[in-house]
């Protein structure tokens, strides 16, 4: 029995010190950063680490790409922060809602000199923590570290194919729905200090044969707001309506808003939108992939439950192949059309055109 943080439990640990605005330091043997969420750090502490030595910002490629330059150390680049510049121009290498205002941030001077591991890690905790993936890194070398959470990279490195998946069924309650009256909402907790997701179990589906099911990620503007921006909403009902008329199943409720992005960062892509940037666009322009979600959690919810095998209402192929991939055989596809307007018709074509959304 070990009392040493567990890798999930110091990057949860990052996360929450990069939300506060807070640094942490990332060891390698005799090589230490100190690192943090460019959104998030306050002047004062800005000012603090450049006290440290030179500042480099680390972007990933989209954002480079979007700042007309190149990722030079393949999915990353790493920039020094000019002298004669401060915070200002930092955000603004995070942040696309000045791209127009500041289209000329460069030239850029691009870090060669060691490895980019401290960087790409700062910019896996930014994105975990849904704020803006730049990241401020500055090398120092021992006692300027003191008192902030460190992490040694070399423990992280090796626990990585385990973070993710580990999820336990906390509690479970009987909640009559407006489409069935036996329904159950089961809530289950990610043991690396992640958002929570919820089971909404119809019905008794069998365990021994496919289950009807739906993998939705959480959209608070369609779900609850009732926007006219996307089909999330519609779809909700929809799948809710087909499990209870099919007789039983099982709705996976994600909460990973604007595919993993988070609220924030989804009304930044809309407002990119509101400048006519497409939904795949704006994640790029913003430094996301144009989906960071992880879809083997709802897998793992299925598998918790006692179910092997899903008929899933989708028109994602990813999520169909995610499923597969995690050991839970999608024995059908079954597609599930609404919520279509004028107002979302632009963004299901470019699901279509770019991301593969079969309509
Ligand atoms: N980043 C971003 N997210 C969006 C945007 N519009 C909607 N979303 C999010 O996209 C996700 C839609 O999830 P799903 O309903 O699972 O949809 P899907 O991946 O299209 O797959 P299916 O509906 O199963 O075919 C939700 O998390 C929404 O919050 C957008 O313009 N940008
Ligand atoms: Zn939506």
């Amino acid at each position: 029995m070990s009392i040493q943080l567990t890798t999930a439990e110091q990057l949860a640990r990052c996360r929450a010190d990069f939300r506060m605005g807070v640094g942490v330091v990332l060891c390698d043997g005799a090589s230490q950063w100190i690192v943090a969420s460019a959104e998030t750090l306050s002047a004062p502490r800005f000012d603090g680490l450049r006290a440290l030595g030179d500042l480099e910002i680390a972007i990933t490629n989209w954002r480079a790409v979007t700042l007309s330059t190149w990722a030079n150390d393949g999915d990353i680049a790493r920039i020094f922060v000019p002298n004669d510049q401060g915070l200002d121009w930092v955000r603004s290498m995070a942040d696309p809602s000045d791209d127009l205002r500041r289209p000329m941030l460069g030239p850029f001077q691009h870090v060669y000199d060691g490895d980019a591991q401290a960087h790409r890690l700062a910019l896996s905790i930014c994105k975990s923590a849904h704020l803006l993936p730049a990241a401020v890194v500055v090398r120092v070398t021992g006692q300027e570290a003191c008192g902030l959470h460190s992490v040694d990279l070399q423990t992280i490195k090796e626990a990585d194919a385990v973070l993710g998946a580990q999820l336990a069924h906390i509690s479970t309650a009987r909640v009559p729905l407006k489409y069935s009256k036996d329904a159950r909402v089961h809530v289950f907790r990610p043991q690396d200090g992640g958002e929570e997701h919820y089971a909404i179990e119809i019905g008794n589906p069998s365990r021994a044969e496919p289950v009807l099911s739906r993998l939705h990620s959480a959209c608070f503007t369609g779900d609850l707001i009732g926007s006219l921006k996307c089909d999330c909403g519609p779809q909700l009902d929809a799948a809710l309506k087909n499990i209870a008329e099919d007789g039983a199943g099982v709705l996976l409720y994600m909460n990973q808003e604007g595919r993993g992005i988070g609220l924030a960062n989804k009304m930044r892509a809309y407002a990119l939108q509101d400048q006519g940037f497409d939904t795949v666009e704006a994640n790029h322009r913003l430094g996301f992939e144009d989906d960071e979600r992880n879809f083997l959690l709802g897998a793992e919810i299925l598998r918790l439950m006692g179910f092997d095998a899903v008929r899933l209402m989708t028109n994602n192929p990813a999520k169909v192949d995610s499923m597969n991939t995690a050991g839970i055989a999608v024995s059908e596809r079954v597609p599930l059309k609404a919520g279509h307007n004028h107002l979302n018709a632009d963004y299901l074509a470019t699901k279509a055109a770019k991301s593969g959304h079969l309509l």
